[in-house]
């Protein structure tokens, strides 16, 4: 029934999925099926917590509307499909678990970030998965993905009971090759270095688990840089024997970052095997060939793409298989957009014969999680859209300077320093997504501005010192060049990757612009949505879409600058993600003093989580 497959509401018969029977918006079918090979993979990446689908209705929300439910009733089906095909088909993620909505970031005090939100993870059939860089940023959750009672026999049972953990559920597929844990001063990897298995199918498949080089990292985690790894005893020896095929995910982008080291290190030894590399961090779609005989594919972030890999392979060795064969591998790739109308289109169900009884009670425990968070406490009502990039900065309707608004109103309550001029500054990377006209809640809050930062403050530095910061940090230094480099490769390292997506966001929004969009659009009845251009041959979105309007953003924003003299001594408040660049900024922009770590005071015991409700109460009621 084809209507079936237009409308993304559930069939009914379960009522108390009624609240989340949404979108009743109609929602564009893929415009394709998918191609299967021999060997295909479903990926995701960068899911930051977000189980529970988009839930606004405002366009491109509904296009990432399905929930982890419904992505496991998804995988469910494909694993089926896999069968009657004879094919083997791969579950695969590429990390950063933590960070971004209130499932994952809502817990009650004393609670360990991601906890229950992994819970649902651990659930699905995943083959392989790598650790992220937002695995690291706190030990306890560092810990909390590892734990393995193999290893850690007196730890074990404390553990076992305080951090009900991950690792051990994927029996050595949660793969971690260069990240490691320090616990009672022993430093082990947090999951496993590599993983040697077969498929169902009988290849032989030997993984990796590559984070970049992360320097954010908690004390007592360490990232050993790729350049190092790939020189480890222990690589050697895991690469060694060829495999059918090398399946290598990691948190780590698939262009512009250290893939080819890896990738190099691996054909120094075997120059033909076929080389499958899922990628992540960036929150992008992309794809490209390191050779004809790879693939490398990156798929997008917060289950706002599904990406799907296919391989036409030889048969696994010792099934009469030309593994030798130097020719090109057939590859394809595809971003789809994970709705219940993408699901239900590629795996030939409808809505009364989608969900499975356990797609369902993932949703239902997802709702109850939900329930348990009070994630749909409402601090008040927005009065329209703020956007991140949709909107320019400044202006009323963007997130940046709603939260440069907000931060003295915050930070005013019970604060004795309020009344004395300041500037407050943030990492614009801090927050995370867009806010929607209509009910404002702890969901909302926490999807806006997730990282549990505290702020900072030096007193008493001159105005004009303190006023030179921000222009400064942002690189709009009188010559008009860049930000300096150095800080430049300091932020990427320290996780700063906000640069990479809006640049993606830019292009796809000029390249429109270039063909004459909008009149196209409107003939062929394009919703919003991602536009994606990458390397790799053929159709890469599974939906074809208009994309998003775009303005370029600064890297930092910063409250009103007061109206006082240039020598009056002010409060400098800064997010403390942002420390380090902040002192040597300072000291770069005055002489008369050297600010060390010593000057910095803590400003308020108000979170950069908590920012956006207290205003909201204030202003939006
Ligand atoms: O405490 C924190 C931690 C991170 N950030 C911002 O997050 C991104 C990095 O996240 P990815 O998902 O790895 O892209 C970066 O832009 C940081 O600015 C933060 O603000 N505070």
């Amino acid at each position: 029934c084809s209507d079936d497959h237009t409308h993304a509401a559930r069939d009914g018969h379960d009522h108390s999925h009624a609240k989340r029977e949404f979108p009743s918006t109609k929602l564009a079918p893929p415009s394709r099926p998918l191609h299967w090979a021999s060997l295909n993979i479903i990926h995701t990446t960068d899911s930051h917590g977000w189980l529970l689908g988009h839930q606004k209705t405002s366009f491109p929300e509904p296009n990432y509307s399905g929930d982890f439910g419904d992505f496991a009733s998804f995988v469910t089906h494909m694993k089926e499909i896999a069968v009657e095909k004879d094919v083997d088909l791969l579950l695969v993620d590429s990390g950063d678990l933590h960070d971004g909505t209130g499932l994952s970031d809502g817990y009650p005090a004393g609670g360990v970030d991601a906890h229950a939100s992994n819970e649902f993870f651990k659930q699905l059939p995943y083959d392989l998965l790598a650790i992220g860089n937002h695995e690291l940023y706190i030990y306890n959750n560092t810990l909390d993905m590892h734990v393995s009672c193999k290893v850690l026999k007196l730890f074990c049972l404390q553990a076992l009971v305080r951090y009900n953990n991950f690792a051990p559920r994927f029996n050595g597929r949660y793969l971690s090759s260069n990240v490691n844990i320090t616990i009672d001063g022993v430093s082990r990897p947090v999951g496993d270095r590599f993983a040697k298995f077969k498929t169902r199918k009988g290849r032989e498949v030997t993984a990796l688990g590559v984070l970049y080089d992360f320097t954010g990292n908690d004390k007592n985690t360490t990232v050993q840089p790729v350049a190092d790894m790939v020189k480890e005893a222990w690589f050697a020896e895991a690469i060694k024997d060829e495999p059918d095929f090398f399946l290598l995910a990691g948190h780590m982008p698939v262009s512009k970052d250290n893939w080819p080291l890896v990738f190099n290190a691996v054909r120094a030894v075997h120059p033909l095997t076929p080389i499958l590399i899922l990628g992540g961090h960036t929150h992008i779609r992309d794809c490209l060939q390191l050779d004809g005989r790879s693939m490398s594919l990156e798929s997008g972030r917060y289950m706002e793409t599904v990406g799907w890999m296919s391989a036409e392979l030889p048969a696994p060795k010792g099934h009469g298989s030309a593994s030798s064969s130097s020719k090109n591998i057939t590859f394809t790739r595809r971003y789809l957009d994970p709705n219940r109308v993408t699901y239900e289109y590629h795996t030939g169900r409808g809505n009364f014969s989608f969900d499975t009884p356990w797609g369902r009670s993932i949703t239902k425990g997802l709702e109850n999680l939900a329930k348990v968070f009070d994630l749909s406490f409402q601090f008040g009502t927005a009065p329209h859209d703020f956007t991140i990039n949709q909107a320019p900065y400044p202006s009323n309707d963007s997130v940046l300077s709603l939260m440069a608004e907000a931060m003295p109103v915050a930070f005013s309550l019970n604060n004795s320093r309020a009344s004395l001029p300041n500037i407050m500054i943030t990492n614009s990377g801090s927050l995370r997504f867009d806010i929607y006209a209509g009910p404002f809640t702890k969901n909302d809050q926490l999807t806006a501005s997730p990282f549990a930062d505290s702020f900072l403050y030096i007193p008493s530095v001159p105005f004009a010192a303190a006023n030179a910061v921000l222009p400064a940090l942002n690189g709009a230094g009188a010559d008009e060049r860049r930000r300096d480099e150095t800080v430049e490769a300091e932020l990427w390292a320290r996780g700063y990757v906000g640069t990479r997506y809006t640049e993606w966001l830019e292009e796809m929004y000029r390249r429109d612009v270039e063909q004459g969009g909008e009149a196209r659009h409107a003939a062929a009845n394009l919703s919003l949505g991602y536009v994606t251009t990458d390397a790799c041959p053929g159709v890469g979105d599974d939906t074809p879409h208009a994309p998003l309007a775009f303005n370029n953003i600064p890297d930092f924003i910063a409250s009103d600058a007061p109206a006082v003299a240039d020598d009056t001594p002010i409060d400098l408040v800064f997010v403390d993600f942002i420390e380090s660049q902040l002192i040597g900024i300072l000291n770069s922009v005055q002489k008369d003093k050297t600010y060390t770590t010593a000057d910095i005071l803590s400003y308020t015991d108000v979170l950069a989580t908590e920012v956006l409700g207290i205003y909201a109460q204030q202003a939006w009621n």
